[in-house]
């Protein structure tokens, strides 16, 4: 509630008119019967044609009021239900923008997926109940109970006596209902998962002939969902027939007792007519009542989904609020005895790691796989904060910069290359918006795009479909390439970027770069000796610790490791060449 409470405060305006428009919509209902009555009991029995006009024009009126009533009811209902919603997506995916990676991996893509829209749908449509009946249902209920009284209070007492047997209803109803709810979003979250697992990995799927194996699982999630969602189905659809079947028989009491009453001559039939009219409004609100309290557990589960995913911080903040002006004039970056471990792993993954890079230096990490170079370079935009020592850009630490200002130093290209769902132009603009066409001419030529763009029907307005399936995977590294050259960053960090290239563009690509980059630094992980050889500074990783580091041809002499990683990808004679 206070989730929903937080969002419906933007909305004054339409909800002091969906209120307005609730007691329009009483009048109506709760006014017509008096009039009939008195039509009844005045105008019909008396035969009193000007009273019966009088009242037949008092009830269009009231009834042309309802009309308007409901109308605006239902606009503001929309209206506020559905801009809340759009406004709780919108924040949830702004702060999901400011989490790291362990955030992203503590909920779960599927999951964060789940809350940012089947949550908030769930909100929607709670929402949505309770602006047209919580408000209403209580006016309703209070009003009719109110005229029952004064229409009859022996009929009244009971109403009053089946009361209680309605509330103790409502608390079972949803007692039983908010942990089916909590285990229905759950399972909604695993069948997510599963859907995106198995639509991103159809190629595995099919080449490993799993498809029977994935369907199983699927089958299993899917009706494990089924069976939560028909359960809380089956008790909303079982309270319904049994409170009509109390209301029934309600009625048939009240008609017991009034029949008798209007023998005695102490109930005219009119009000009788009145009573049941009133008694209907009562119970039918009391019912709609209930309702919000059977739908209230199952938003609840959902309010809470969303506010944990708002509450959480992100490990990685800013800590200033301007970054302070650098007195160097060159570029440089220097790690002092760095160590880090993973947020939820115990030992450190990087230890004691110092080196310095200079304005116009290329810097390789190589070392065999899990040695630490991709967490060495996701330090530096902060994707994670060390866990002990110094980085240091231009003489200021990381930590001391506003998040915005360190990463727009820097143009990173990912082990995996991403590109998004637009043309190829839209694409590399990622990296600056305004980017001229020549710009982005001068970019694909760096990266050795802009042959293969030509040659697209549309260049560089061709589409890029959904995961780039239309370009091949060493087409999606130059793109990616292309679109951090485009921001001319002073740091370039390239995450095993050119494995999917063949060596010849690889060279020629390395070439280009040199060229482009010697106002940055830039930062090298590789597998392949031939790329990094020519490196200003090549620092071997083992274990997470430094184990060698320099020149190519000094390492050949002084780093075991890095000596065989070169024997296994060099042949002697070229080794000695080198
Ligand atoms: N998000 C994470 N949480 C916990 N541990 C992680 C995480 N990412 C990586 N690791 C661990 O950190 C170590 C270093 O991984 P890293 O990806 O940096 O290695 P790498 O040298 O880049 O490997 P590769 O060459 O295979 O890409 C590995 O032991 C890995 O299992």
């Amino acid at each position: 509630m206070k989730l929903i409470l937080h969002y419906l405060k933007r909305y004054k305006k339409l909800l002091i008119l969906n209120i307005i428009s609730v007691f329009g919509f009483a009048l109506v209902e709760l006014g017509l019967p008096t009039i009939i009555a008195n039509m009844i009991d005045n105008g019909v029995t008396n035969q009193n044609v000007e009273y019966l006009y009088s009242m037949w024009f008092l009830a269009i009126v009231i009834s042309i009021i309802g009309v308007a009533g409901t109308i605006v009811l239902g606009y503001c209902c929309a209206k506020i239900s559905t801009s809340i919603t759009r406004d709780m997506r919108n924040d949830i995916f702004s702060h999901i923008q400011t989490f790291s990676p362990h955030e992203f991996n503590h909920f779960g893509i599927s999951s964060l997926i789940t809350r940012t829209n089947n949550d908030a749908f769930q909100i929607q449509l709670f929402v949505n109940v309770i602006l047209r009946t919580a408000l209403l249902t209580p006016v309703m209920v209070i009003i009719s109970v109110f005229m029952t009284m004064r229409t009859s209070l022996e009929l009244s007492l009971i109403i009053a006596a089946t009361l209680p047997v309605i509330v103790v209803g409502v608390i079972v109803v949803a007692k039983i209902s908010e942990p089916m709810s909590q285990k229905q979003q759950l399972s909604l979250d695993r069948l997510n998962r599963i859907t995106r697992e198995n639509l991103s990995g159809l190629k595995v799927i099919r080449a490993f002939n799993n498809d029977a194996y994935e369907q199983a699982r699927f089958n299993q999630t899917n009706d494990e969902f089924t069976g939560y969602t028909r359960k809380i189905f089956k008790l909303m659809l079982l309270t319904q027939p049994i409170f009509y079947f109390l209301m029934n028989l309600v009625t048939l009491v009240i008609f017991y007792v009034a029949s008798h009453m209007i023998d005695a001559g102490t109930l005219q039939v009119g009000k009788l007519i009145a009573f049941q009219e009133y008694l209907f409004h009562a119970m039918f609100s009391m019912m709609l009542f209930c309702n919000v309290f059977v739908m209230y557990p199952r938003a609840a589960v959902s309010a809470k989904r969303i506010m944990s995913v708002l509450s959480t911080q992100s490990d990685i903040k800013d800590h200033v609020l301007q970054t302070p002006q650098s007195s160097t004039f060159q570029h440089h970056l220097s790690f002092r005895n760095v160590t880090f471990a993973y947020p939820d792993g115990e030992e450190a993954v990087l230890k004691n790691i110092s080196f310095e890079a200079h304005e116009g230096e290329t810097i390789a990490f190589i070392g065999s796989t899990g040695s630490g170079k991709s967490t060495l370079i996701n330090l530096i935009p902060r994707f994670y904060d060390i866990s002990s020592g110094e980085i240091l850009i231009d003489g200021i630490d990381i930590q001391d910069y506003r998040i915005d200002d360190l990463r727009n130093k820097i143009g990173f290209i990912p082990q995996k290359a991403m590109l998004f769902t637009g043309t190829i132009a839209e694409n590399l603009r990622y990296g600056k918006a305004d980017a001229t066409l020549e710009e982005l001419e001068h970019a694909a030529k760096v990266s050795q795009s802009y042959d293969f763009i030509m040659e697209k029907p549309k260049g560089f307005d061709e589409m890029i479909t959904e995961s780039a399936t239309n370009v091949s995977g060493g087409q999606r590294q130059r793109l990616s390439i292309a679109r951090a050259l485009i921001r001319k960053p002073e740091i370039y960090i390239f995450d095993d970027s050119f494995s999917a290239l063949d060596y010849k563009t690889d060279a020629i690509l390395r070439h280009a770069l040199k060229e482009e980059t010697q106002h940055s630094i830039v930062f090298i992980v590789a597998q392949r000796i031939s790329t990094i050889k020519d490196a200003d500074q090549i620092i071997v990783l083992d274990e997470g610790q430094i184990v060698g580091h320099g020149k190519h041809k000094e390492l050949l002499q002084t780093c075991p490791i890095y000596h065989e990683i070169a024997l296994s990808q060099l042949s002697e004679e070229e080794l000695n060449y080198e």
